[in-house]
């Protein structure tokens, strides 16, 4: 259970990351989603121990993340969007270093560190150094690590940025069988809509839609997007909603779409304001 209550988060500088969140979820996946410098990862880092609040709370599993942060490490796995490998290591030193230093056994950290990069599509690279690895294969060595952690809730901050589509989906399929719960952060509303049963959408620091995917969609319920009528190149501020029965009507060049997660984003403005 994720309970998070008021967080606002105030840089040193003034710039106000979060302003007043408020949410709770109970789902196996929970994505937030939001445009660049919508607050995301300041959220990611409060709710996994990395970073204090300037007010407002949030528990996680039960456990508040300030005063029982100690407790609260023991349970979660947070991979920041930044992590980069040890270029000499390889993806199976990684991850049995990793389980052992959480308190593992050689021979558990070793096998659970062998299937998870089975699981993942790294079985082949296992033993490469770091760095002669893509840029995809490094940040999927981090999932791996969190996928063979077995913690109770994983934070995994944008973890297919930069991945081609095959290797999306593999971390796809690993997030939609892993055991742990986990938060993502991500821009791709299609990975949102995939994985998660709770999506938070962030604007400028704040909530601006919450729920399944279904109760997000509510408002748009029966509606397509039209993106342009007639001769006439639309832009878009110029999409615009309508009844599905109503659009089949419309005879000229109308670009008919069904509408998804993107179209909050555009309901609530550019700035998701
Ligand atoms: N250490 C910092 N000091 C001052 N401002 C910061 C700091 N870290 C982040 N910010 C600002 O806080 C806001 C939210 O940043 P954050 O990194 O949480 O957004 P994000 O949604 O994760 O963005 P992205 O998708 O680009 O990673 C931005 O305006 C950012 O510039």
């Amino acid at each position: 259970m994720i309970e998070v209550d008021g967080l606002t988060k105030v840089y040193r500088d003034g710039t106000v990351a979060l302003d007043h969140v408020t949410f709770q979820s109970n789902a196996k996946v929970l994505s937030v989603l939001g445009r660049n410098g919508a607050g995301k990862t300041t959220m990611m880092r409060i709710l996994s121990t990395q970073l204090l609040p300037s007010s407002g709370t949030a528990r996680i599993l039960g456990l508040d993340v300030i005063s029982e942060a100690e407790k609260l490490r023991t349970r979660i796995v947070s991979i920041p969007q930044e992590a980069k490998p040890v270029g000499f290591a390889s993806p199976l030193e990684h991850l049995t270093m990793f389980l052992t230093a959480r308190g593992e056994s050689i021979k558990s950290a070793l096998e659970e560190s062998r299937r998870a990069l089975k699981e993942i599509g790294l079985w082949e690279v296992r033993d490469k150094p770091c760095d002669d690895l893509s840029g995809g294969m490094k940040r999927k060595v981090f999932v791996a690590m969190a996928l063979a952690s077995n913690a109770d809730l994983i934070f995994l901050d944008e973890p297919t940025t930069g991945l081609d589509p095959i290797s999306r989906l593999e971390v796809w399929s690993v997030i939609k069988n892993i055991s742990s719960r986990v938060v993502l952060t991500t821009h791709y509303m299609e990975e949102a809509e995939e994985l998660s049963q709770d999506i938070v959408m962030l604007g400028k620091g704040k909530v601006i839609a919450k729920g399944t995917k279904e109760e997000l969609l509510a408002p748009l319920r029966g509606k397509v997007r039209i993106e342009g009528i007639g001769d006439r190149l639309i832009g878009k501020t110029q999409i615009s909603y309508m009844d599905e029965n109503k659009a089949k009507e419309i005879v000229g060049k109308a670009v008919i779409k069904p509408v998804s997660l993107e179209d909050l984003f555009i309901l609530h403005g550019e700035d998701g304001n």
